[in-house]
């Protein structure tokens, strides 16, 4: 390299470039130092781990049972013995009886206390004199009895001829005395020893025999928080204690053991017991009806195991507690199934239904009264309603027209049965159940003029799912909405008009709707009902939408029903069911029939009616040609309202044409060609129309004849 080049980097060492790469070995880390653990935080850890060891745990609890077995016996002990010698009992009796108001019992304790005060004067007056007599009666005694063991001695002296014996029976006490002192002298240490022992004995057994110890330290099997333990007045008493509300608190604490007093006596009933409880005066019953949840966790019970209602007596409230777990016990199947010779009467009988929670067989009128039943999704709805449609379909008089706005084939056994038949949950299906409930307003209204006493077949119209009605957004061609709760809303106003007039005609409607809210169910319609029944709902508003303010204040909560769980179990607020007096519902868990067995009944149910009920609407039994008729009602009339031609054609045939609804005699005409029109707003039948739809049928049939 020439020194006038300036080289660009340095120089490479070349020590560097000529030695080996360096040999790495891996060193491990040095460990890290771990932190200290200071000597408290360690003893802290031990101390805590011994602590909450089962065996320490166990063996405190075994400590302060029996600890408390002795102290608690001996309160017991020495509060019998002062109740025993002075009038305390009698004062907390009195005070017991003045807390619950009542003031009959009062008086009597305290007459009785009156009494005890003036015998104890008497004795402590008698105990005065009581040292003078002793004596005395000592001194007559001791004289008596020397007296007589003398005599004894000089009956033995003269006996033996040996004035000596004179003394013998004496010397003889005399020895026996000594005897004793001697036995007493060699026993006094040992029972001076035992003695103690004896009586901590004695007191650990009367605080063990009742159970004087904490909840927590007494054995697994006698804790009170055991769900099977039985009901007891005690139980019921400590529950209403701690229930929260005051005025309850103080006069159950003042009236100690004596609180039972409350209770009327426990009954069974069913799979549960019942008790009727007298609040102490300043206690509402509402107070307690409020407090469910917390009364039933105080008698280890989950609240749809208490029920709270309220009978004639006033301040009284009912309790019933199920037995633990009873509910969710099936009850067995119902009679429609074990029955086949079943019928029924629409007058005067009564749906087998289910059981009430005493376990009383529940059953049903139906007589003239409307029927909503309503409840969350898949609780039963479907299932409970069939079930009294079943029942009455065994009735040959009772016609049904049913719209079933699922169509899941719930309804499908109605297929020959009922008259109307709608099956599906498109805005189609809405739009023929609307009609149908039309149909029934319009027979309703024919049976309202009739002349008085004729005599009408129970008319059943049944929607279920009837909230897809009150939803549906379709319009007809006036304009005017099935759906909605307006005045021109079709299937609300239908409904509204059998409600309001058909009870009396025996023209009835039974609605089955899902999770109400003021738009699916509208407070008019839901009010409409005589019988209204809840499943499983999810509010306390919800609760009123189904069943009505009067039966929730009353105490009915289908939102306290366990979703899923309850499934079937219905509360019914209605005056067709045996409601226990002063109650405003009643809780009924329904016998479940499905679909299979229900189809069963169905049949039945079809066969006691043969060849007696029109099974289709367009299907009449009788061989009459529509086309026909309604050309004949038609007269010389161009256009006629088509509710006057149902008119007509009803008189024309009641058999046949009786249940046509609108929607039916378009059908039958749009099929012919001459479906109505509107004419000045209002849907006509033009003559012109039906007149040429004839003539072509006539060209056809003779055309096809002839082919
Ligand atoms: N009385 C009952 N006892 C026991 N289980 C029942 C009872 N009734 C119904 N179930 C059960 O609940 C399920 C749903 O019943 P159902 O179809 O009648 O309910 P739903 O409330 O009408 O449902 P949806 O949400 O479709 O309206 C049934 O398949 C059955 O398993």
């Amino acid at each position: 390299m020439t020194d006038n080049v300036v080289p660009l980097f340095k120089d490479p060492d070349p020590e560097q470039t000529s030695a080996p790469p360096p040999i790495l070995t891996a060193v491990p880390e040095p460990a890290k130092k771990s932190r200290p653990v200071w000597v408290f935080v360690r003893t802290r850890r031990t101390v805590v781990g011994a602590v909450k060891h089962e065996r320490t745990r166990q063996v405190a609890r075994v400590s302060v049972r029996h600890g408390s077995y002795v102290i608690g016996g001996t309160r017991i002990v020495a509060r019998r013995a002062w109740d025993g010698r002075t009038g305390a009992r009698y004062e907390r009796l009195l005070r017991a009886a003045e807390a619950a108001g009542n003031y009959e019992a009062a008086g009597e304790w305290e007459e009785r206390l009156h009494r005890f005060r003036t015998e104890r004067h008497k004795r402590r007056m008698d105990l005065l004199t009581a040292p003078e007599k002793l004596v005395k009666g000592a001194a007559y005694g001791a004289g008596g009895s020397i007296g007589v063991l003398i005599a004894i001695g000089i009956a033995l002296a003269i006996a033996n001829k040996d004035v000596t014996d004179v003394v013998t029976p004496l010397m003889a006490l005399v020895e026996l005395i000594r005897l004793l002192v001697t036995l007493i002298t060699i026993l006094w240490g040992p029972l001076v020893a035992i003695g103690p022992w004896l009586a901590l004995a004695g007191v650990w057994a009367v605080g063990r025999h009742r159970a004087a110890a904490p909840q927590w330290a007494l054995p697994a099997h006698s804790r009170s928080d055991d769900a099977s333990a039985p009901i007891t007045p005690s139980i019921v008493v400590t529950a209403l204690r701690d229930l929260g509300v005051a005025p309850l608190r103080k006069a159950i604490t003042e009236m100690g053991d004596a609180g039972a007093a409350m209770l009327g006596p426990i009954r069974i009933a069913g799979c549960g017991v019942e008790v009727d409880v007298t609040l102490p005066s300043g206690v509402s019953t509402q107070e307690v009806q409020g407090r469910r949840r917390k009364l039933a966790e105080n008698l280890a019970r989950h609240e749809h195991e208490v029920f709270i209602t309220l009978p004639t007596a006033a301040r009284t409230v009912r309790l019933w507690i199920a037995d633990s777990g009873a509910l969710d016990e099936p009850i067995g199947p119902s009679p429609l199934v074990t029955d086949e010779t079943l019928t029924a009467d629409y007058t005067k009988g009564k749906a087998p239904w289910g059981q009430d929670l005493r376990g009383d067989a529940a059953a049903l009128s139906l007589y003239q009264r409307h029927l909503l039943i309503t409840g969350l999704s898949n609780q039963g709805k479907t299932a409970a309603l069939r079930a009294l449609a079943l029942w009455l379909a065994l009735d040959k008089s009772v016609e049904f027209r049913v719209a079933d706005l699922k169509g899941a084939g719930d309804w499908a056994m109605f297929d020959g049965l009922a008259t109307v038949l709608i099956q599906g949950p498109t805005d189609e299906h809405v739009i023929e159940a609307t009609e149908m409930v039309e149909g029934l307003v319009a027979e309703m209204e024919r049976r309202l003029q009739a002349p008085p006493g004729t005599k009408f077949n129970p008319l059943i119209g049944l929607v279920d799912e009837a909230q897809v009605a009150f939803m549906c957004p379709v319009k007809d061609d006036d304009g005017r909405p099935y759906g909605g709760s307006k005045a021109t809303s079709r299937y609300f106003m239908a409904a509204r008009k059998v409600h309001n007039q058909g009870r009396a005609v025996d023209v009835l409607l039974y609605e089955g709707t899902q999770d109400p809210t003021d738009q699916n169910l509208p407070k008019l319609v839901r009010e409409g009902a005589h019988t209204r029944i809840s499943l499983a709902l999810g509010t306390e508003s919800q609760a009123r939408m189904a069943l009505g303010d009067k039966a929730v204040d009353g105490g009915a909560a289908p939102n306290l029903l366990r979703p899923g769980l309850d499934k079937g179990t219905v509360v019914v607020a209605s005056d067709g069911i045996k409601i226990p007096a002063g109650q405003a519902s009643i809780t009924v868990r329904t016998h479940y029939i499905d679909t299979e067995t229900a189809t069963v009944i169905a049949e039945r149910a079809k066969a006691l009616r043969d060849g007696v009920t029109t099974l289709h609407v367009i299907d009449s039994g009788e061989e009459r040609d529509a086309l026909a008729d309604i050309f004949g009602v038609l007269g010389d009339t161009p256009r006629v309202l088509t509710a006057d031609v149902l008119k007509r054609l009803s008189a024309l045939s009641e058999k046949t044409y009786g249940t046509w609804t609108p929607g039916d005699l378009k059908q039958v005409l749009e099929e012919a060609g001459a479906g109505p029109y509107k004419s000045d707003g209002r849907m006509v039948v033009g003559r012109e129309r039906v007149a040429r739809a004839l003539a072509n049928r006539d060209d056809e049939g003779s055309a096809s004849a002839e082919a």
